[in-house]
């Protein structure tokens, strides 16, 4: 490779973006979103920085030789990346979904970076449409929240469909309680969080306001119900910080 054509990484800014007061508008995963990501998620979701890593163990422990490897909603490849690390053999296929362009386009340069011999598919599209097939290791790490959640029944269906015997799904979520103590204690401990990672109440309520409707957060239950109604044979939280879960589903 010629000097000129070295991968550079994309330039990371610090996740100011509620830090003044902005009119109320919905949030949406654009180029704004994009260039704060790393920062953003980092310092909003507690556990994050621990599960991308584990999704590299389980990768390493549920993928099968010859299959498809599935990361839908991968924005800039955080979760697509620590599979990959996971997969060791060369004849599985590893696909990133997502359809924001921003983050599909900044998640080819993290790639291009990534120094391994697995080759990466990156799709710019809905996973509600996207194809999957003879998968053994999908992730859905903190997207079906932004899913409707009409949709989010026949997603997983497809999703269980698509996975082999001995496969799974890696399914992480922002939780709601259905005991409003409970839901109150964890909400209170997530901003708590944010405020120890440097964000304001300015930034906690603008962004909380934002959000409101475009992420959807479910118990722990619907998702354990539904994941076994989809056809996984079991559902099981391996990892939970504050209203922050990661379930294992396994076909
Ligand atoms: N219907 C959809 N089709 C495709 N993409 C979608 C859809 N809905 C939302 N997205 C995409 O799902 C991603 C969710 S972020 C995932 C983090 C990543 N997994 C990580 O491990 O760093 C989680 C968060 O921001 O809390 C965004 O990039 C959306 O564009
Ligand atoms: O920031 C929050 O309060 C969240 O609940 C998590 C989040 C992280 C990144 C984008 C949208 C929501």
């Amino acid at each position: 490779m010629t000097e000129r054509s070295k991968p550079v990484a994309p330039q990371e800014l610090t996740d100011r973006l509620f830090a003044t007061e902005r009119n109320p508008e919905d949030f949406r995963f654009d180029a704004a979103v994009a260039r704060v990501f790393p920062d953003m998620i980092r310092r909003s979701v507690p556990g994050y920085t621990t599960i991308i890593p584990m999704i590299q163990v389980i990768t390493e422990q549920y993928i099968q030789p010859g299959t498809n490897a599935y990361d839908l909603g991968c924005s800039l490849g955080a979760s697509t990346l620590a599979m990959r690390h996971g997969i060791e053999y060369r004849d599985c296929e590893l696909i990133g979904v997502d359809n924001s362009v921003a983050m599909i386009e900044r998640c080819q340069h993290y790639v291009a970076l990534d120094d391994h011999p697995l080759p990466v598919s990156l799709r710019c599209e809905n996973i509600l449409n996207t194809d999957l097939c003879n998968a053994s290791v999908t992730t859905l790490n903190f997207t079906l929240q932004f899913v409707p959640l009409a949709d989010r029944a026949d997603l997983l269906t497809r999703i269980a469909q698509a996975t082999r015997p001995g496969g799974a799904l890696i399914l992480s979520e922002k939780l709601r309680f259905d005991d409003d103590t409970d839901q109150e204690i964890q909400t209170r401990l997530h901003h708590e969080f944010k405020r120890a990672n440097g964000y304001s109440d300015l930034e906690i309520s603008q962004k909380r306001s934002a959000i409101e409707h475009v992420m959807i957060p479910e118990t722990l239950e619907s998702h354990r119900q539904r994941l076994l109604k989809a056809g996984f044979e079991r559902a099981l939280v391996w990892y939970q910080c504050f209203n922050f879960v990661s379930i294992l589903a396994i076909k």
